[in-house]
């Protein structure tokens, strides 16, 4: 797998890869988060009865899912993401996830007692071995896809993988996760620097299977304080971010993999984020772009940021509130790429998003 990124077909459309560059471009790029899943009745087909992780080990049909929103909305998506999910690192740590219909990720064993954390640091992680499939399916979707859009590796924060990991799931409280870090705080560093060390390589590994880009997702960061963003999550993502070129050189890629970072919630972090070393910050909904713009100072591109609630409201509301992020994000020519504030929904009509889609470059492509 090591030498074949040069085989792959050669790439159509770079928009997403020119405006990560800072170029000026003529449109702004649009894609999705959660852009393959519920709301597209092909996904349900390809998935079949199938469980949720098996479905994603599966390269034939993950790689098949990662494409079909480029396919559905022909010309309007501009990037891929791979087909999975990030609770494969908890799993490649050791520990057991279900998906559960209706309900969403669950750990029968979370890590409750000092003892399940040590034993956690005691596994010896091979990502190679572990999350293989991984990057075989990221490897056949870059030949499945033919060069039509860059494809997108990813993975957790180290703090959002540490709340599923202790929660168990996802959570309202923050029970645990919370206790954890002020109980035994010098522990829970610990755990996260050994998620950053396996982060770094599952991000490295996914650029040598075939990734041009990568997203790291800090979903919970909105739940930790200011300073306890400082402490539990920003000085793991700026590890992640300084760390994943320098492995990629020792594994003989030198050529720049632009990055993302989404710290949802976080809002008093945007400031540090622009700093971080990440060449994109996305944003959730909550942010007026214009400010977002106006603390960036054009040292990053800035990605999202509307609400994807937007899409059940009518094609009047779509224009209007599309137009208006568009505008306020400066216009879309430069610095911008399109896409909501967090992941779409399996209640949305895909036809509302084609729509908003249509919207995006009728809008970004204007004069
Ligand atoms: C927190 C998080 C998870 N997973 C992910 C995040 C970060 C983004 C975010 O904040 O939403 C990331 C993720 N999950 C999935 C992708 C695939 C790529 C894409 O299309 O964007 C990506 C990038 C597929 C998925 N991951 C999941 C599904 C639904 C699984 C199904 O078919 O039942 C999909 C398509 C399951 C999942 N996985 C996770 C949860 C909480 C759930 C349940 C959510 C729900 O029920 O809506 C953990």
């Amino acid at each position: 797998m090591e030498n074949m990124r040069d085989e792959f077909p050669p790439l159509k459309n770079d928009l997403l890869l020119r405006v990560l560059r800072g170029e000026e471009v003529e449109r702004p790029p649009c894609w999705l988060m959660r852009q393959a899943g519920r709301y597209l009745p092909e996904y349900h087909e390809a998935k079949g009865g199938r469980d949720f992780f098996e479905t994603c080990r599966d390269a034939e049909i993950a790689s098949e899912i990662t494409i079909q929103p480029i396919k559905h909305f022909q010309g309007l998506i501009d990037a891929a993401i791979i087909f999975s999910d990030i609770l494969v690192i908890p799993q490649a740590m050791g520990m057991k996830v279900e998906m559960i219909e209706g309900k969403g990720p669950s750990f029968p064993h979370p890590l409750r007692e000092v003892s399940d954390v040590i034993e956690v640091l005691d596994y010896k992680v091979d990502v190679l071995k572990e999350l293989d499939w991984a990057f075989k399916s990221i490897n056949l979707t870059r030949w499945k896809l033919n060069g039509e859009v860059p494809l997108f590796g990813f993975c957790g924060g180290p703090w959002t993988l540490l709340v599923y990991m202790t929660e168990g799931g996802g959570s309202r409280i923050f029970r645990y996760a919370k206790q954890w870090i002020n109980e035994h705080p010098d522990l829970c560093k610990r755990l996260l620097q050994r998620i950053t060390d396996v982060a770094v390589e599952f991000l490295s590994q996914q650029v040598v299977a075939g990734a041009q880009v990568l997203q790291v997702f800090e979903s919970w960061g909105g739940e930790l304080s200011s300073l306890d963003f400082d402490e539990f999550s920003l000085p793991y993502l700026k590890q992640i971010v300084s760390k994943v070129p320098r492995r990629l050189q020792e594994l003989g890629i030198t050529e720049k993999i632009p990055m993302i970072v989404f710290a949802k919630n976080s809002w008093y972090a945007l400031d540090k984020l622009c700093d971080s070393g990440f060449d994109a910050v996305s944003l959730d909904w909550t942010w007026d772009p214009k400010e977002a713009v106006s603390i960036n100072k054009g040292r990053v591109t800035l990605q999202g940021n509307l609400d994807p609630g937007v899409i059940y409201g009518s094609k009047e509301v779509i224009t209007k509130k599309t137009e208006e992020m568009i505008k306020r994000f400066g216009g879309g020519k430069k610095n911008y790429i399109v896409n909501f504030g967090h992941g779409t929904s399996p209640f949305m009509d895909p036809e509302q998003i084609r729509f908003f889609l249509e919207e995006c470059h009728r809008i970004g492509s204007k004069k």
